[in-house]
């Protein structure tokens, strides 16, 4: 048994809980009952097919017809049922690629309708950043459980039950021995499959890290780079020592699975084969049909082991299908039906607040209380590390808080619908991302019914006319993935530009002055001015201007607690860490508030 990372809660069933897993992922869970029953009848056949060994040989052994059918009828037999099988088996694949292409665009629509559900600090988690890759090569794996791996496990079963009974029904003694060898093959297939499990909770966590410090690697070649260090990554070479490792020892222990159903095969064919032979040479058994009884039995051990192996092939999709289900039933935000009525429009309150991003783990915010009125602009500053971002993630719902509340527009933020809260918040945070697309759809993402004037009018403000300037195809020009054509400061300044045209009541504002260049700083400065006029502003300060500017200034220590707040003159009498750090800012005339 596994647990998967998902707070430990759910832990993997037997095999045969994968059917009902699968029919939750696709859009016709009852197509899948047509492809199995078709299965389940192409299995019927071929089992029939091969239990009609047994008269036919009888009947050209001893010259005569057996159940009324000579030779030739028994061939005809073969015709028909070769006939049929064909036509069901073509019919079956066909419903299996259907399911299987249901489950490739249900899928990706059940993942995205999840994903748009999820508070945004989930997207910081292990799992949201394996997503590029399940929805891509991992999905077309999961896809092939459908097309190729349950119709034949299915088929496989419904052969082996069909050349049992007609064992049994032909003769008794026959039916015993094919049956005894069933709990055999069962035992062997829950071993393996339990070995193999075992094996790859071993390698698999060890290869998706591998995975990410790959990427790594590849991002942080520039750093690396300067230090002249790009052959020498240590987390990279640790995960690539520690993959090895785990590789071998899981193979060890997934090896062991095959070796021993591959040995269990040979002693069951070896041991059928001794025991048809006795009966053959004790009279029990005419010699021709016990030779027939021996083909028989070999296709019977075949079918087992293939099931087997069918049940191991999609075992081994197992952590891919914990790894869906943990997305799939990731839980949601929490969130009312319909919107709450706003008793205070364009506030933000935070009482008591504290919160830490890992359970049990240190608070990054403590018993934090701080109000910022409709209209007004309120400065955070602080150490690095104090938490202002942090108060900033929480007012906008990327998590929720572990004590105290959150009220936006005078109302918690757990009681508003998600739609409603953003209506009400514009971010402007460091890390801004724009889509690939041109430079006006960025900017116009920020209002889905602006006029291209007030497109044009928030890009003047904001600075990005000058950017659209210096472009080659001007507006038009796609901005790549992320908006890498861009740099950070102009990244900020689509970003403040599309705040402008949102108009939202409610302005969060990390203050990235570091990205922006002298001559365009002012663009930013203008743009916060105009922002001013029509929203409340939660600034994340670091710029002596900005916090001089504003209406009131909280400040954080490095414990995430508010040392005091006030207005400047209030802060600076009051002496602490606020007017050491504005002492500081003014003679280094930079902005970094790190202590
Ligand atoms: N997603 C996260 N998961 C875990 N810890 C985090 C996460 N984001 C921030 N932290 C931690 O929370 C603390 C506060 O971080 P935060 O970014 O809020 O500080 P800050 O005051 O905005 O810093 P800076 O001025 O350097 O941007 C830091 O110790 C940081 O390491």
């Amino acid at each position: 048994m596994t647990t998967t990372d998902n707070a430990g809660a759910r832990r993997s069933l037997p095999l045969i809980d994968i059917i009902p897993r699968l029919r939750r992922m696709i859009s016709r869970p009852e197509a899948m009952t047509p492809a199995l029953g078709l299965a389940v009848l192409t299995g019927l056949i071929e089992g029939l097919a091969l239990a009609a060994l047994l008269p036919a040989i009888s009947s050209l052994a001893e010259e005569a017809p057996v159940w009324g059918l000579g030779v030739g009828g028994w061939l005809w037999v073969f015709a028909v049922l070769a006939v049929a099988g064909f036509g069901l088996n073509y019919l079956q694949n066909q419903k299996s690629y259907a399911v299987a292409l249901d489950f490739l665009h249900s899928i990706h629509r059940l993942i995205g309708d999840q994903v748009a559900k999820q508070p945004l600090g989930w997207f910081a988690r292990p799992l949201a950043g394996r997503l590029s890759r399940m929805v891509s090569t991992e999905l077309m794996s999961a896809g092939e459980i459908f097309a190729h791996m349950m119709g034949p496990l299915v088929s496989r079963i419904s052969a082996a039950a069909v050349i049992v009974v007609a064992a049994w029904f032909w003769n008794p003694l026959l039916g015993l021995i094919l049956t005894v060898a069933i709990p055999v093959f069962a035992a062997i297939t829950l071993l393996s499959t339990v070995l193999l499990r075992k094996g790859q909770a071993i390698h698999e966590p060890h290869e998706v890290d591998l995975a990410d410090r790959i990427v790594e690697y590849a991002q942080c070649q520039g750093a690396l780079r300067s230090c002249g260090r790009s052959a020498d990554f240590g987390p990279l070479s640790n995960a690539l020592e520690q993959t090895r490792a785990a590789k071998t020892r899981a193979q060890w222990i997934e090896t062991a699975g095959l070796l021993l159903s591959g040995m269990v095969t040979q002693g069951v064919i070896v041991a059928l084969i001794s025991v048809t032979g006795s009966l053959a040479v004790s009279g029990s058994l005419e010699p021709i049909p016990a030779l027939a009884f021996i083909g028989l039995a070999l296709r019977f051990t075949t079918t087992l082991s293939n099931i087997t192996e069918s049940a191991m092939a999609l075992e081994s999709r197992r952590q891919l299908l914990d790894s869906l289900d943990e997305v799939l039933t990731a839980e949601a935000l929490g969130e009312p039906a319909s919107p709450a009525t706003l008793t205070a429009p364009g506030s933000i309150e935070l009482s008591d607040v504290t919160f830490g991003y890992h359970e049990g783990g240190e608070p990054v915010l403590r018993e934090v209380s701080l109000s910022v009125p409709a209209g007004s602009m309120v400065a955070l500053v602080g150490p690095s590390g104090s938490g202002k971002t942090t108060v900033a993630r929480l007012v906008s719902r990327f998590y929720d808080v572990d004590s105290g509340r959150v009220r936006v527009g005078g109302v918690d933020v757990t009681e508003q619908t998600g739609e409603q809260l953003m209506a009400q918040l514009s971010m402007v945070f460091q890390d801004v991302y724009l889509f690939d697309d041109t430079l006006v759809a960025n900017v116009a993402v920020g209002r889905e019914d602006a006029t291209q004037e007030q497109i044009r009018e928030a890009a003047d403000l904001a600075g990005v006319t000058e950017i659209a300037e210096r472009l080659p195809d001007g507006w038009a020009t796609r901005v790549g993935e992320g908006g890498r054509a861009l740099s950070g400061g102009e990244r900020q300044r689509v970003a403040i530009a599309r705040a402008l045209l949102k108009r939202a009541p409610i302005v969060l504002l990390d203050e990235a002055t570091s990205a922006l260049d002298i001559e365009n700083e002012a663009n930013v400065v203008a743009a916060v001015e105009k922002l001013r006029e029509q929203a409340t502003i939660l600034i994340i300060a670091h710029r002596l201007d900005t916090i001089a500017a504003a209406d009131l200034i909280v400040a954080l220590d490095d414990e995430g607690r508010v040392e005091g707040e006030g207005t400047h003159d209030d802060l600076i009498a009051a002496g602490g860490t606020y007017a050491r750090f504005w002492h500081r800012l003014q003679s280094a005339r930079g902005w970094q508030l790190t202590d």
